[in-house]
Formats: C-alpha cells, sequence, structure tokens
C-alpha cells in the first residue's frame, strides 16, 4: 500500500474505494492479469469492517460470516484467516417492554407475549420474499404495490398483536439498521431473499451470525491489500470522473488519472458525493440520492473475564421498552482470555442516546448491562464505542437502504446497471447477501468480470 506515490497518468482500471467490494474487484483484475489502482479516501483500507487491536481483538464495524456466506468464507481460506463459532451457550436474556426479564433458549422465549404471531409474520415474510428473483428485482409484479407501502404501516395493518409489532420492530433495527417507517416492504422482502430466509438473517447457528474471526473481520481486507501492495492507495479521494468514448478522467486530490474503466465500489451516498461528467443518468442519480445509510453504533464493554458464563448465561439479551441498547452479544475471544460484550444501538435509541455526553451514554450502557449480569457489568477494564453516522467516510451503517418508491421508480436501471465505461460494485449492488461483507465480495467480483469482458489491455 502506497501513499505517497504520485499518482500514474494512466491505468488500466481504476477502482474507488478499498472496502471488500473495491479489493475483491482489484484481485479478480489482478488474477486475470489486468493492472489496476485502487484508490481510498480514508487512510486503511476495510471500509465498513474496521478492526482495533486493543488488548482484545474489537470488530468496530461487519465481524460475523455465516456457512452460506461462501464468497467470503472463500477469501479468508484463501488468506489464512481463521474463523470460531460465536458463543451462544447458555440461558439468553429477554428484557421485555414493561422491565421484566425472562430466561430462555434458541430463537425467542416459547409462549412469550406476541411470539406466535411474530413466526407468523415472519413464515410471510419467507413466503413472499420467495417470489423475488434476486438477480432481476424489479421484474416482481407486485414491486409497485409493496414498495409503495412502508414496513411501518404494513406491520400496523396486518399485525394483531402490539406486542408481536414491538418484536418485529426489534428485529427491522437490528437487520436493517433504520426504522420500520424509512423502508419499504419491497426492500425488506428483497433482503430477505438475498439473505434466504428471515432465520439467515436474525439467527447464530447455521445463519449470518455464526462464526467470527480470531484476527478481527478487516484481516481477510487488510491481507488481500497487502497482495495488491502498491496498487491499493490510501488518503486519496475522488472527486470527479469525467466519461468520454475511449476512456475515463479521474480526478482525485492527489491528482488525475485516466482510465479505460472505473468500477466505483463506494457506497451510495458516497457515490452521490462524486461528480460525474457528463451527469449520470437520471435512474442511476436519483437512486443515489434516494439510498440512506442505516443508523448503528456499537459499544464493547470489556471485564476481566466472561463472568456471566460461569452463572449459565450466553451473553445473548434483546431488548424492548424505553432503553438504548437493542441487543448484547458476548464477544470475547475464543479462549475467553477475557469478557467482551457488545451492545447495539440503532435507529431512534441511537438517536437519544447519540445526543447525550459522553459520560451519560456511559454510564446509560453499563447501568443496562449491570441489570442483566449484575453490579460486576458496571465495572468492566474497558469500554469503547464506535458511531458509525458520526463515520467520517462511512456516514452510517451497516448498509445503505433505498426509500420506499425508489426500486419501484429506479431500480430497474438505477440499481446497477453500468454507465458507459464505469461500473458498480459495492455491497447495495449484490444480489446475494445485499448488505453484507459477502455481498460486498461477489460485487467487486461481478463488476471485475463485466470489466474484463470488455477486452481490457494487460
Ligand atoms: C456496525 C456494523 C456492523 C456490521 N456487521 C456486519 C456483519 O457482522 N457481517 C457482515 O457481513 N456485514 C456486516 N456489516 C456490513 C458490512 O460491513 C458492509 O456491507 C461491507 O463491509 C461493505 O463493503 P463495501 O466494500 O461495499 O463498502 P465499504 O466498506 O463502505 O467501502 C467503501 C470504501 O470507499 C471509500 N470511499 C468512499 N468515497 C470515496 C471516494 N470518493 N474516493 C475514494 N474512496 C472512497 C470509503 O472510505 C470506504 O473505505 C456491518 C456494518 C457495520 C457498519
Amino acid at each position: 500500500m502506497d501513499t505517497y506515490q504520485p499518482m500514474p497518468s494512466h491505468v488500466p482500471v481504476v477502482v474507488v474505494g478499498a472496502g471488500y467490494a473495491g479489493l475483491s474487484a482489484a484481485l479478480e483484475l489482478t488474477d486475470a492479469g489486468t493492472p489496476c489502482l485502487v484508490v481510498e479516501s480514508a487512510d486503511r483500507v476495510g471500509g465498513r469492517t474496521l478492526t482495533e487491536q486493543r488488548d482484545v481483538v474489537i470488530d468496530h464495524g461487519g465481524q460475523w460470516v455465516g456457512r452460506t456466506q461462501h464468497h467470503l468464507l472463500a477469501l479468508a481460506e484463501r488468506f489464512s484467516c481463521p474463523t470460531f463459532h460465536t458463543y451462544e451457550t447458555g440461558w439468553h436474556l429477554e428484557r421485555w417492554s414493561d422491565g421484566s426479564l425472562a430466561r430462555y433458549t434458541g430463537a425467542a422465549p416459547e409462549a412469550a407475549a406476541g411470539i406466535a404471531e411474530y413466526w407468523e409474520v415472519a413464515g410471510r415474510l419467507d413466503e413472499l420474499a420467495a417470489t423475488i428473483d434476486i438477480d432481476d428485482p424489479t421484474s416482481s409484479p407486485h414491486l409497485e404495490e409493496w414498495d409503495s407501502v412502508t414496513v411501518r404501516s404494513w406491520f400496523d395493518r396486518t399485525v394483531v398483536s402490539p406486542d408481536a409489532r414491538r418484536r418485529l420492530d426489534l428485529a427491522v433495527q437490528g437487520v436493517w439498521s433504520t426504522e420500520a417507517r424509512d423502508i419499504s416492504v419491497f426492500h425488506l422482502l428483497f433482503y430477505i431473499a438475498s439473505a434466504g430466509s428471515f432465520e439467515q438473517l436474525m439467527e447464530t447457528d447455521g445463519c449470518a451470525q455464526e462464526r467470527r474471526f480470531h484476527r478481527g473481520a478487516q484481516s481477510p481486507a487488510l491481507a488481500v491489500a497487502e497482495q495488491l501492495g502498491d496498487a491499493v492507495r490510501t488518503s486519496v479521494t475522488v472527486l470527479a470522473m469525467e466519461q468520454d468514448d475511449n476512456g475515463v478522467d479521474v480526478h482525485t486530490d492527489a491528482g488525475d488519472v485516466r482510465a479505460q474503466w472505473v468500477i466505483v465500489a463506494t457506497p451510495p451516498p458516497a457515490t452521490a458525493r462524486i461528480r460525474f461528467r457528463p451527469p449520470l443518468p437520471v435512474d442511476r442519480a436519483r437512486w443515489l440520492q434516494r439510498s440512506t445509510m442505516g443508523d448503528v453504533a456499537k459499544v464493547h464493554v470489556v471485564y476481566e473475564a466472561p463472568f456471566w458464563r460461569a452463572e449459565g448465561l450466553s451473553g445473548v439479551a434483546t431488548l424492548y421498552g424505553e432503553g438504548s441498547v437493542g441487543v448484547v452479544f458476548d464477544n470475547s475471544p475464543d479462549d475467553a482470555s477475557v469478557g467482551v460484550l457488545v451492545a447495539f444501538i440503532y435507529g431512534d435509541r441511537l438517536r437519544s442516546w447519540s445526543a447525550s455526553d459522553q459520560e451519560a451514554r456511559r454510564q446509560h450502557v453499563l447501568e443496562t448491562l449491570t441489570r442483566l449480569y449484575g453490579e460486576r457489568a458496571g465495572a468492566p477494564r474497558d469500554y469503547v464505542e464506535k458511531n458509525w453516522p458520526e463515520d467520517a467516510y462511512a456516514r452510517g451503517g451497516y448498509t445503505a437502504n433505498p426509500a420506499p418508491g425508489a426500486w419501484f421508480e429506479h431500480g430497474a436501471r438505477g440499481w446497477r446497471t453500468p454507465v458507459g465505461r464505469i461500473h458498480w460494485a459495492g455491497s447495495e449492488t449484490a444480489s446475494r447477501w445485499y448488505g453484507y461483507i459477502d455481498g460486498a465480495i461477489s460485487s467487486g467480483q461481478r463488476a471485475a468480470h463485466e470489466v474484463l469482458d470488455q477486452e481490457v489491455p494487460s
């Protein structure tokens, strides 16, 4: 990785963004013998994955990999980045909206308030999602109908029990890191189809939250960047692009480079900040303008030991009601040499929590954990927050979600159709595992092959 060399004047392919999508595109091109240059705004690669090596590995961003996420697993295998099973042995906790605390095992407490209807709705969502073609989502005969309705109003209209609605609202916050009022039923269903099922999104064993990386989820990205070497330039921001019949002039804050093809592998709101000449087609421009990053913070709290395990608790907790924290997981290292809890805060709850000062935020999280796990939870040896909407580059997470109506009005041509010599990658352009690291990788590989199919000189 080289930050200080001058920009080359020409390169066959410029890749914008060194998250998993951009790095995977570059790796695919390089494997095929096509030189490329990756330019990245931040002073590091990995984008929405960010592993901090404190005295324990802390994954501030993406962290889990599931067994159907074959692209990420293959990359991890190629670059020798081992994984381990997420700890979830013992009793999970559920703090209900009235403040009561229940213990359970499995996916949810049996016979709890609203649970029967919650499972009915989950089954219905899977049935509807199965009708969507993830490679051609806008071909759905129900596109206009489903994209015109927010998830909030659909729940209000079709879900009888307020308790089931509470459960579904938290599921939406947890998976989409947004509020049910902000996404359409179509986007919800596409996302479920993209993952395979509602269960795949929600669960651990066999599902999206199954495994973690010993050296953190950024480790495969760092290994790819090391292999790509000088082809990756960090601390370089693409400001504008001018496209003509023969190539693209890419203007960066470190100089200009002429490319025959460009792969833009940035999240939609970041792509919208680049000036394109000629301007992007209306559908693509509108799609970018109407895709909004989700709101999530991860708070890691580190203890001398995972003391809750000795009390038969898994460390997994789900919290309804007024507090900020939505979900807690045991994020200890595999050898349990220290204990780590990670608390997720999303959507409306994040907006009110992040308005407080640092001490009040910390106190709130520690009080919540103390109510769940007892006094020892109030005395951590380390506490660290990452509020993604405040991240200078990502400006949110986990992913960008198109606003209601955007799939119907602009999805067919705006989602990922290449614009001349400019091709689109990024987790938000994936058919399979949209919004996930795995989707980012497959999107980068797809975009690389779109370009390789065009007779790029090596
Ligand atoms: C808190 C959190 C938890 C998550 N949990 C999981 C999880 O457990 N499992 C999972 O699979 N996924 C998870 N995700 C989602 C996953 O991290 C992302 O979907 C994935 O990393 C996105 O990769 P990407 O390459 O598409 O985009 P990014 O990682 O966003 O990479 C885009 C890159 O482009 C750069 N860039 C932007 N604009 C410019 C410009 N003009 N010029 C140059 N560079 C630019 C950015 O700095 C960035 O590095 C999570 C995300 C977050 C934030």
